[in-house]
């Protein structure tokens, strides 16, 4: 039988709203083909998470060697070049590798920009590509402010590609980019000045454990400006000059814009084939599915309640490669889903807030660990997490402050989605010593 569409799925975009499932897809015996304007593998493997934690590592070393500091003798210090070196390292061989993962199971590569031209067709490179259905997965783009001079300004990408640490770096925006990479660019020894727009950083998380790393940040020179209200930036002899507020200004020898990310659904015919969204991406219903039936949306582009993150991409793409292979015809059920800021110490949470556990007169539990034998072994000096169970003392939520936040919280999970009882959790056998022994055992 001749197909009627050249593909059976078509993916606009290759990250991991993709590949994670377009791979098993194509392994079924589907056809399948996948557009990619830039790097494949999209943001994540290249400029987010894995460049990220690659230029992390050693400040997270840098620290550690400072809480031991009566034990491990000398001073340490960070070279930023060969960091950057090292990062790219680390992540050069990862666009082929998922080149290799994708074509190995018989998929198509498209390079190119592309745009729907009707509901069965993708335009690239002039030509047309069909199938019978399609999956934006087109990501997010950093925001930039739109004031004069903000080409002055520099995004993620730039900051993790700069060969020499500029002195002065101003950062506007306290999210998630900003705190990590003010952390990177303190321990790096800038001297780095935070431009908010309110009053909060990190507006999600819980803020008690927030003004913890805000106030660590401040004692290692960090200067933070809340409601900046920044007006422009220009070039004044040789300088950049960022104004803001009522006539004040910094200067600064780098920009960094960390303002947020916004959906990658302009200029992709959306409007003219009638495919709904709005400014938080493509709008999609309980079946990833569009208001266009043969169309769909997977990672970072859809408008969602779930964190936008590498593991929620993954999980709606594979999600979605079920459902196209006719393995699944189940609505999407997101499983719990931390997120994690990987700052120093780092903030994670899990689950019901503090803040909803408090409205919900759920049970909470607030344990200092800064006493804990194990805690002190890695010396922590911030080291406090929040545990919320139900009246069947089921774990129902969790937040920690820690150097070890992301390994903690990352333990609790089958507890919170299998909704463990005492029996069960008793039951749990972990390695000893071990961040997970420790953690569990607060259950
Ligand atoms: C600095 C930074 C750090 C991050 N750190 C973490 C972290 O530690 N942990 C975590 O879980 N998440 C992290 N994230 C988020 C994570 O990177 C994203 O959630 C993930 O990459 C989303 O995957 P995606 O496939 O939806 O989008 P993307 O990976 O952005 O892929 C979209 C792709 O579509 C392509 N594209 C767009 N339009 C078109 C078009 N018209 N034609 C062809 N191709 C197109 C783009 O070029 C891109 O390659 C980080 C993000 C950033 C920016
Ligand atoms: N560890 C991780 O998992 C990780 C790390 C980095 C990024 N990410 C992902 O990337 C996304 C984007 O991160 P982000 O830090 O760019 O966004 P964000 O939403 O976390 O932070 C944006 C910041 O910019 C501020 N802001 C917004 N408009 C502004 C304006 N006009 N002037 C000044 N400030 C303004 C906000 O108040 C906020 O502080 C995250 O939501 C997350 O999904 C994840």
């Amino acid at each position: 039988m001749t197909r009627q569409y050249d593909y059976d799925v078509l993916y606009l975009g290759s990250g991991h709203g993709t590949f994670d499932g377009a791979v098993p897809l194509a392994q079924t015996g589907s056809k399948v083909g996948v557009i990619e304007k830039d790097m494949i593998g999209g943001t994540c493997p290249n400029f987010g998470c894995n460049a990220k934690i690659a230029l992390d590592a050693p400040v997270t070393l840098l620290r550690k060697a400072e809480r031991f500091d009566n034990v491990v003798a000398g001073s340490l210090a960070l070279n930023w070049k060969e960091n950057i070196a090292y990062k790219q390292h680390v992540i050069e061989d990862l666009p082929d590798m998922i080149t290799g993962l994708i074509e190995g199971a018989g998929i198509d590569i498209i390079h190119g920009t592309g745009v729907f031209q009707d509901r069965h067709t993708i335009l690239v490179n002039g030509q047309q590509k069909t199938a019978e259905n399609i999956v934006i997965s087109t990501g997010l783009r950093p925001h930039r402010l739109d004031i004069p001079g903000s080409e002055l300004a520099h995004d993620s990408r730039e900051f993790m590609n700069l060969e020499n640490l500029p002195e002065k770096i101003v950062v506007v925006g306290s999210g998630y980019i900003s705190m990590e990479f003010v952390t990177m660019a303190n321990a790096a020894g800038a001297d780095v000045t935070v431009l908010m727009h309110g009053d909060s950083t990190l507006k999600d998380f819980y803020q008690p454990y927030v003004s913890k790393i805000i106030d660590d940040l401040k004692g290692r020179g960090v200067k933070f400006i809340k409601n900046a209200n920044i007006t422009s930036f220009e070039t004044l002899n040789g300088q950049t000059v960022v104004h803001y507020g009522e006539n004040k200004q910094l200067i600064a020898d780098w920009i960094l814009d960390a303002t947020g990310r916004v959906p990658n659904v302009e200029h992709i015919g959306l409007p003219e084939i009638g495919i709904d969204y709005n400014d938080k991406g493509i709008v999609v219903n309980e079946y990833l599915q569009t208001n266009i039936d043969n169309i769909y949306a997977s990672g970072d582009v859809i408008d969602k309640k779930q964190p936008k993150l590498t593991p929620t991409a993954i999980f709606e793409s594979l999600y979605l490669s079920k459902q196209f292979a006719g393995q699944s015809n189940e609505p999407i059920k997101y499983p719990v889903i931390p997120s994690v800021v990987f700052t120093s110490p780092r903030i994670a949470k899990v689950g019901i807030s503090v803040e909803d556990a408090k409205k919900n007169n759920d049970h909470i539990q607030q344990n200092q660990l800064v006493d804990d034998w194990y805690r002190q072994v890695n010396h922590e000096r911030i080291s406090e997490n929040t545990l919320i169970f139900d009246d069947d003392h089921r774990l129902i939520g969790a937040t920690e402050v820690s150097e070890q936040a992301d390994n903690a919280i990352d333990t609790l999970l089958p507890a919170i989605e299998f909704k463990f009882s005492k029996e069960d959790v008793s039951r749990v056998i972990h390695l000893f010593p071990s961040i997970s022994a420790s953690t569990w055992g607060l259950l």
